[in-house]
């Protein structure tokens, strides 16, 4: 690439943002142009490489105005509310944006749709190439087991993750359903507890597990009378979201507006 894509990433001091740091300093094509994190965070002042061992001369700042001058993209792993400021700054200053922030209402999905009218945008809770192909897998698995096969989405994560379930798993939930013809807000079924009665064959079962330091799995189960289906994810390595992040990015080259996910990027629709 003649011109480094100039990345900008949020939340540098997390453990995304130390995963995607590694990755943009071993990508020649990339060049990392700033780095945020909130007020109070200690790592503010900083060089941004010094966890790496690196001396890049872009220091920690809060100052989202400051980061964004003349910056590509940035890439946000965050939180909803961070997340929702970045992406008003971003429409400011005419930068793309890839999200893999999780937890989002309804609402909140609704803005970030909004803001894709002005600027490019891949928004993708779960950004390795396995869960996208695993979307698909769902979708094909859906259609074919489409009667007497109840369907059940495990996920398990770290202690540390404060959102459930997992954007992931509604991400397959609604895989799922669509392939079914279903409104996942209507049928799906957060956890069980007490006399419950028997399952609804319409709905469509989460299950949360947290604990450790799992980065992330996740299956998908039909489960019939007589036999069983499921289609497993296991992240062993955050790099794994952060390459497909910055995959993710460069894709949005030459792109001024619209929402992608990792489908349109991996060309898997
Ligand atoms: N799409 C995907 O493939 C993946 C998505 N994720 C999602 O990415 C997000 C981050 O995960 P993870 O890195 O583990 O989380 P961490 O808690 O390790 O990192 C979050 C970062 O965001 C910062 N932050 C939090 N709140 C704010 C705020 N209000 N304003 C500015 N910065 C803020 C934190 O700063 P501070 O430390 O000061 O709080 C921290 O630097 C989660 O939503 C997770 O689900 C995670 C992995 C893969
Ligand atoms: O918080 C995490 O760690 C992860 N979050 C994403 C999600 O909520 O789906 C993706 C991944 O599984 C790791």
């Amino acid at each position: 690439m003649a011109n480094p894509l100039k990345v900008v990433i949020a939340g540098c001091s997390g453990r995304m943002g130390h995963a995607l740091l590694e990755c943009v300093f071993a990508d020649t094509d990339l060049v990392l142009h700033g780095a945020l994190d909130r007020s109070g965070n200690p790592q503010l002042g900083r060089d941004a490489g010094e966890q790496q061992g690196k001396i890049t001369g872009v220091k920690v700042t809060d100052s989202i105005d400051e980061a964004l001058i003349n910056a590509d993209i940035l890439v946000d792993f965050t939180r909803p509310e961070a997340s929702l400021m970045y992406l008003a700054a971003c429409q400011k200053h005419n930068v793309k944006m890839i999200i893999g922030t999780t937890g989002f209402s309804a609402e909140q999905k609704l803005l970030i749709e909004a803001a894709s009218k002005n600027i490019a945008i891949v928004f993708a809770p779960n950004t390795s190439v396995g869960v996208s192909l695993l979307i698909n897998l769902v979708q094909s698995a859906a259609k074919v087991l489409n009667e007497g096969f109840d369907i059940e989405i495990i996920e398990a994560h770290h202690r540390f993750k404060v959102d459930a379930p997992s954007g992931t798993a509604l991400r397959l939930g609604e895989a799922a359903a669509s392939a079914l013809g279903r409104n996942l807000e209507e049928c799906a079924v957060y956890g069980r507890e007490g006399v419950t009665g028997e399952r609804d064959p319409s709905t469509i079962g989460f299950a949360t597990v947290r604990g450790g330091d799992v980065v992330g799995d996740h299956t998908v189960l039909f489960a019939g009378l007589g036999e069983r289906v499921e289609l497993t994810h296991k992240a062993s390595s955050r790099a794994t979201f952060a390459s497909g992040a910055l995959r993710a990015a460069k894709f949005l080259i030459g792109k001024q507006t619209g929402l992608f996910d990792m489908q349109d990027v991996l060309g898997l629709r």
